[in-house]
């Protein structure tokens, strides 16, 4: 079951450089949310301050009830078990296997005798097809790997929170589609909260009930990710099509010349490269397998959304009625797709597995999830 994470006023500054002041969101228990922002706004910084490992000098954090900036060592020492880290190197031991990289949280903060701890490790290796790779040095491996390593060991001590820095940077697209589903499955089976830090607007898009963005060192919205993707704020939508034209410079903001030549360029219909999508055209939410449970925060979420419509534009509450609409019927089919295979006497989850399966090189699979421990 997840927790909530209720951050207020947060502000951080390293010596006379502050990164981002005054935010202030709530990740809702179980629900699954994106920050997105440019590089060095400081979202890495932003999660590092989740878990206690970094102190902003304002502001509290809020988990299970304990604000975390300002609890004992003890205390955060207990409230960081409920935590997974995936950090966005993986940060794994260099010197130790993957098998002992990711059994080294439940020898840590659990008294489970080696042959519970080996059946767990090997179940969360194959979870992200790395069960034939368990003696093998991080150094030995791809980044995708190591990434991939670092979110199995995320997983041993079966968090209520899970935080997910970049999980995609190092994976290539289709690799990134099977960890992105294997979060929302994993959501769906263990109800845990989850923050990834991503650019992957194709991850922003299908993944996350709530998207925020950081910019200027501030979070400039935080919310149903329906309201960010049909947003008319100019840095958002640069963001979003990728486009060099907008408040969005090479570092962190534009200066006034900079901004007047890209406009004398844009007048003479010149682009800046960015994608034509529609980002208001909203893709469904990327569902659980068919065979998994379904997302109790699925649920929570749009009751939230729905206590919360009548203050949204309108762009976004027609994106919302939309996604809700197609998520509805995806959830029929998969219901119906379900119903089929018991009556045919199969299991749909089965079939799902074979799917994953592969015939080849199993290191490069995403088995479905099964369940926690
Ligand atoms: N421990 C630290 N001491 C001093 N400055 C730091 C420290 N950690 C991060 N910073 C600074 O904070 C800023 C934000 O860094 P951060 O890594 O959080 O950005 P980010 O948004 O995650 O970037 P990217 O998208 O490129 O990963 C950077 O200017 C970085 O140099």
């Amino acid at each position: 079951m997840g927790v909530e994470v209720s951050v207020e006023g947060l502000t951080k500054s390293f010596g006379s450089q502050n990164i981002w002041r005054d935010v202030t969101l709530t990740l809702p228990e179980g629900e699954v949310s994106a920050l997105l922002g440019p590089s060095g706004t400081g979202k890495s910084v932003f999660l590092k301050a989740l878990i206690g490992l970094l102190h902003p000098e304002q502001g509290s954090v809020i988990v299970d009830g304990t604000d975390i900036t300002k609890c004992s060592s003890k205390e955060l020492y207990e409230i960081r078990k409920l935590f997974g880290v995936l950090f966005q190197d993986g940060a794994l031991f260099g010197s130790m296997s993957l098998f002992d990289n990711t059994a080294f949280p439940l020898r840590e903060h659990t008294k489970k005798s080696e042959s519970d701890i080996r059946s767990i490790v090997m179940e969360k290796l194959d979870l992200v097809g790395l069960g034939d790779a368990g003696d093998k040095l991080p150094g030995e491996i791809s980044g995708g790997m190591r990434k991939r390593a670092g979110l199995a060991r995320a997983l041993v001590l079966d968090p209520q929170i899970i935080l997910c820095d970049e999980p995609d940077s190092g994976l290539d697209p289709v690799r990134t589609a099977y960890i992105s589903q294997l979060l929302i499955d994993i959501n769906a089976e263990i109800d845990a909260t989850i923050l990834i830090v991503t650019h992957n607007i194709n991850i922003a898009r299908t993944i996350p009930d709530n998207i925020g963005m950081l910019f200027r060192k501030e979070l400039v919205m935080f919310g149903p990710r329906e309201v960010l993707l049909t947003s008319d704020e100019p840095a958002v939508k640069q963001f979003l099509s990728g486009d060099r034209f907008g408040p969005i410079g090479m570092s962190e903001e534009k200066d006034d010349a900079t901004a007047a030549q890209e406009q004398e360029l844009a007048d003479a219909g010149i682009g800046g490269g960015g994608t034509k999508d529609d980002f208001s055209e909203i893709i469904p939410q990327v569902q659980p397998n068919p065979g998994m449970p379904e997302r109790k925060a699925s649920a929570r979420h749009r009751q939230r959304v729905e206590d919360m419509m009548h203050e949204l534009p309108e762009s976004a509450q027609k994106a919302i009625r939309q996604s809700q609409e197609a998520e509805d019927e995806v959830r029929r089919n998969n219901a119906e797709a379900q119903e089929r295979s018991g009556q045919s006497g199969g299991s749909q989850k089965v079939d799902t597995e074979k799917q994953f399966a592969g015939s080849n090189d199993n290191t490069e699979q995403f088995p479905a999830y099964r369940g926690g421990n």
